[in-house]
């Protein structure tokens, strides 16, 4: 029969073994390559032995491309490198971070912000099943998921991807989520060594090693000033549980610890995360990690390949030069700077996880699994998600009796603000394109005011929406209304591009705050955004104030808790800060004094 690692009655490792021995270098370093999606042809996959193909934020093979066109497009690349001389599938990746964020139709669910709300890690590892679910519905069986960052500045722009400023809350999250996506280890399983239970799963990454969530100000990819001792209290709890849970691979982070770029930290990578909490699957650069180390980018390539791998990156996310990744990996091996023994520890890591995986017995999308993408109960799930995340910051001026639950019989009632009516806004970053959209037209959801129409559609209320009424129609109206919810926040962003320095709700937020809360009508505002924002302002001027944070599409799930269907549970997973001037702020601080502390959360007095 055929060669010992196509059995898979073989033991893992001789199966690694057998077929590590007869791989040639271009081999070996071919699945070490990740490139993007836009240049993986046929040709170059199998003339270059890609191990790995992904898409970036947005990358798709057409515009509101169905299942069935992402699962031949993975397919025909796979067709590719199965069709190399030793026929090593290759690993298609993709951001799932709160769903399958970039097909068109799938259920996006509330982002990691609002899941540390809800303080219930059942939740979230169903979350993480159904997100494995859609991810095999378009044929690919590896995420770069759970970001599992300690985010302890919110202007960070990154901050709404990760669950808490506390690690413990983050562990209890990546302890869930990992289990969900990759599925359960057995009971007599081992721990600790990259797990994948089957086709119905995903292959997880928890990212991005190690501090991304300390940088100073919040600023992405910055510096992470923080002693040894501090690291390990705060920013690598999480990737113990990461690793216990199995996690097949760990992404490394763009920011530097005390200087030192995390792509190039051979001490955090090789002598913590391997030697000593032994991590067996592969650690992934980021993208364009590696010509990121220097400033300018790319200014000294091959000596950034040289330290990255040396610091012991397995994976290189190149994800276009990869002529020139390979030309100089090849370079710096054959002149004896990388031992071989640096290579084969790459590869066999790699190895490890697409045996462990099936992906050698797999290695094609199962097209049937297409009816996974967007149903039913998963838009359910994610609606309880919503739920489960809003907190309830305000309910009630002093001496007035509470606003929510909001009545659904009630003669006339107004919505308003930017965020009402905007399935884009809700979904935040990483949602169809990288930055994220405005809109409606942009995927399958329901926004916040449809869920508001649903909820009152049988009680004979009548719903007005103004995205921005303006003075003269609130004096006018005032007396007609009896209440308002009003929604606002921030548009859509990810990684720098979130950056934000002041915190302020952008106008016209503030505007229609203003105009509809102070003009007379008893209001609610929801605010949707990635991080608590500078609210004090505004607070004596609501009626109810209610942080929804990035729900996804599931807007329902915000009105179902507005008028009571569901009581409020969720509490604040991030301190709330007064002011900007007094961060970073985070829970156990000596100076400590917010304008909602970490915990906080009101419930409804019906509950
Ligand atoms: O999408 C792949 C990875 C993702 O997993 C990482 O969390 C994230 O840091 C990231 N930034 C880019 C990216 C950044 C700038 C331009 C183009 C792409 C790509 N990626």
């Amino acid at each position: 029969g055929g060669a010992r690692y196509k059995d898979p009655r073989q033991p893992l490792n001789r199966r690694i073994e057998d077929l590590l021995a007869r791989m040639t270098l271009a081999e070996k370093i071919g699945q070490m390559s990740q490139i993007e999606r836009e240049n993986a042809t046929a040709d170059v996959v199998r003339g270059y032995f890609v191990g790995s193909v992904l898409s970036g934020g947005g990358s798709v093979p057409a515009p509101q491309a169905p299942a069935e066109a992402w699962v031949e497009m993975v397919n025909e690349m796979q067709r590719a490198a199965m069709s190399t001389r030793l026929g090593i599938p290759m690993l298609y990746g993709i951001d799932a971070v709160h769903g399958h964020g970039n097909v068109y139709k799938a259920t996006v669910f509330p982002h990691n912000v609002g899941l540390g709300c809800t303080r219930d890690p059942e939740l979230v590892k169903k979350i993480g099943a159904a997100t494995a679910l859609e991810v095999r519905a378009t044929g690919i069986p590896y995420v770069f998921a759970p970001c599992v960052a300690v985010c302890r500045d919110p202007r960070w722009g990154r901050c709404y991807e990760s669950y808490s400023e506390d690690p413990r809350v983050v562990q209890q999250m990546t302890s869930s989520i990992i289990p969900g996506l990759q599925g359960e280890i057995p009971a007599n399983g081992r721990r600790g060594a990259p797990f994948v239970a089957g086709q119905r799963n995903v292959a997880a990454c928890s990212k991005h090693y190690v501090g991304d969530g300390g940088t100073t100000r919040g600023i992405n990819e910055n510096n992470t000033a923080a002693s040894f001792h501090e690291l390990l209290g705060v920013h690598m709890p999480p990737y113990y549980s990461a690793v216990i849970q199995g996690v097949s691979t760990v992404m490394v982070s763009f920011s530097s610890w005390n200087g030192v770029k995390m792509h190039a930290n051979h001490f955090l990578v090789t002598d913590f995360l391997k030697n000593r909490l032994r991590f067996r699957g592969f650690v992934i650069s980021d993208w364009r990690g590696l010509d990121k180390m220097t400033s300018p980018e790319h200014d000294d390539y091959i000596t950034s390949v040289k330290l990255g791998i040396l610091a012991a990156i397995d994976m290189v996310m190149i994800p276009y030069t990869y002529t020139e990744f390979i030309d100089d990996l090849t370079a710096l091996v054959r002149n004896g700077t990388i031992p071989m023994s640096r290579i084969d520890d790459a590869v066999r890591r790699i190895l490890r996880v697409k045996f462990t995986m099936g992906l050698f017995e797999d290695p094609y999308g199962d097209p049937s699994l297409a009816g996974e993408l967007g149903k039913p109960e998963h838009r359910e799930l994610a609606r309880e998600a919503v739920r489960r995340s809003l907190v309830l910051l305000k309910n009630g001026k002093p001496g007035q009796k509470p606003l929510l639950p909001l009545p659904k019989k009630a003669g006339r009632i107004l919505v308003a603000g930017s965020h009402a009516d905007n399935l884009g806004y809700q979904c935040g970053g990483w949602t169809i394109t990288w930055q994220g959209l405005g809109g409606n037209n942009l995927t399958a959801g329901t926004t916040i005011l449809n869920g508001i129409k649903r909820a009152v559609q049988d009680h004979g209320t009548e719903v007005v929406y103004s995205e921005s009424p303006d003075a003269g129609f609130v004096q006018r109206n005032k007396g007609r209304f009896d209440y308002a919810v009003v929604v606002v926040g921030e548009p859509p962003y990810a990684e720098s591009f979130g950056d934000n320095l002041n915190l302020t709700i952008p106008e016209p937020g503030p505007s229609v705050i203003r105009v509809v809360c102070g003009g007379g009508i008893r209001c609610a505002v929801v605010l949707v955004s990635g991080r608590p924002l500078a609210v004090e302002p505004y607070v004596g001027a609501v009626d109810a104030l209610v942080a929804a944070w990035l729900p996804g599409t599931e807007g329902e799930g915000v009105s179902d808790v507005l008028f009571g269907d569901y009581g409020f549970t969720g509490k604040l997973a991030r301190t709330w800060f007064r002011s900007v001037e007094q961060l970073p702020m985070n829970v156990g601080d000596a100076r400590y004094d917010p304008l909602f502390p970490f915990g906080f959360g009101l419930g409804l007095e019906t509950q």
